[in-house]
């Protein structure tokens, strides 16, 4: 199943032109995302898990026409949206039962079936019968992909899933959404560069409502290869080195600024050559869009 998106516009009544006709093709498998705040992500998934209009475009799941077909989306969408709320004094068993009734499983010795299986694939089965509000946002997290994946979706929206996880909870939680991403289509929104450099076999670069880039991300990575350069330098000199370069980031190390910048050939003794890795990407693709200058703090 194919998701085609085609030009998709929305400006909202306060004139923010959230976003400029977008166009994306995506494939069963883990597709990436990747934008900072306000670059339109929310927007976009909002679109696509048929909570909000576009102005104007059109969306395909398939033979489905997202737009205007908008219940069978939903039989077959799971979302996880940015911020979700659950009965804070509901055990996980019981609310997971009880979004599967609300998904059509009324049948309850197949209820019962679902909810054991996606608790345990989740790793939720030991603290089933413990009450949700005691539950660390990493749990919550999986919880939600437990009830995203109720009715075996095709469609799976994730929207900054790993925002506010501890490193731990991360890298369970993304291996998690690695498993789950075999033959559905799987949306990751995000504005961590980590999560779609471990997960996604696909990603897209938004920015202020427009696509930058879409890409394989090692193929992303290699097309930069031999053209990121690393320097440390002190403050007061970087004004100087982004008028002459094309200062791609910058980050602080140990009092010293290192800075990333993007020359066809070595830009002098100085510089030491870095291999590129989906930062560099990113970095590269917005400062080349939002011309010199713009570099990006990461
Ligand atoms: N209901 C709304 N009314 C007006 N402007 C909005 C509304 N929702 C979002 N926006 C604006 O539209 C732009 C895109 O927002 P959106 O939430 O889609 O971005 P995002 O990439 O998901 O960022 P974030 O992670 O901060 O939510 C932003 O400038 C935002 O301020």
């Amino acid at each position: 199943m194919q998701l085609s998106i085609r030009d998709l516009s929305k400006t909202y009544p306060n004139g923010t032109h959230a976003l400029k006709a977008v166009s994306l093709d995506v494939s069963p498998g883990m597709f990436g995302l990747l934008g900072r705040n306000g670059a339109g992500k929310s927007t976009l998934m909002r679109i696509l898990a048929t909570l909000q209009e576009p102005d104007t475009g059109a969306i395909a799941l398939g033979d489905i026409d997202v737009i205007r077909d908008k219940d069978r989306v939903r039989e077959t969408l799971g979302y996880l949206p940015q911020s979700f709320g659950f009965h804070p004094r509901v055990s996980a068993e019981r609310l997971l039962d009880h979004f599967a009734v609300l998904k059509g499983l009324v049948e309850p010795r197949v209820r019962r079936g679902v909810v054991e299986s996606l608790l345990r694939r989740t790793n939720l089965w030991d603290v089933r019968a413990r009450r949700v509000g005691t539950f660390s946002g990493g749990m919550r997290q999986r919880l939600g992909v437990a009830v995203a994946l109720l009715g075996s979706p095709r469609l799976i929206i994730v929207d900054e899933p790993t925002a506010g996880l501890d490193p731990e909870e991360r890298v369970r939680f993304l291996n998690l959404l690695s498993e789950i991403g075999e033959g559905s289509v799987v949306i990751l929104s995000t504005h961590i560069v980590e999560d779609v450099e471990e997960l996604c076999n696909r990603v897209a670069i938004i920015d202020r409502g427009e696509i930058l880039l879409e890409a394989e991300p090692a193929r992303a990575i290699d097309d930069l290869r031999g053209r990121i350069w690393r320097r440390s330098v002190g403050r007061d000199e970087l004004p100087a080195l982004e008028q002459e370069l094309s200062v791609i980031s910058t980050k602080l190390l140990a009092g010293r600024t290192i800075a990333h910048v993007y020359a066809e050939s070595s830009p002098g003794p100085e510089f030491d050559p870095v291999e590129p890795d989906l930062k560099d990407v990113y970095f590269s693709v917005m400062a080349r869009h939002h011309g010199a200058g713009a570099e990006v703090r990461s």
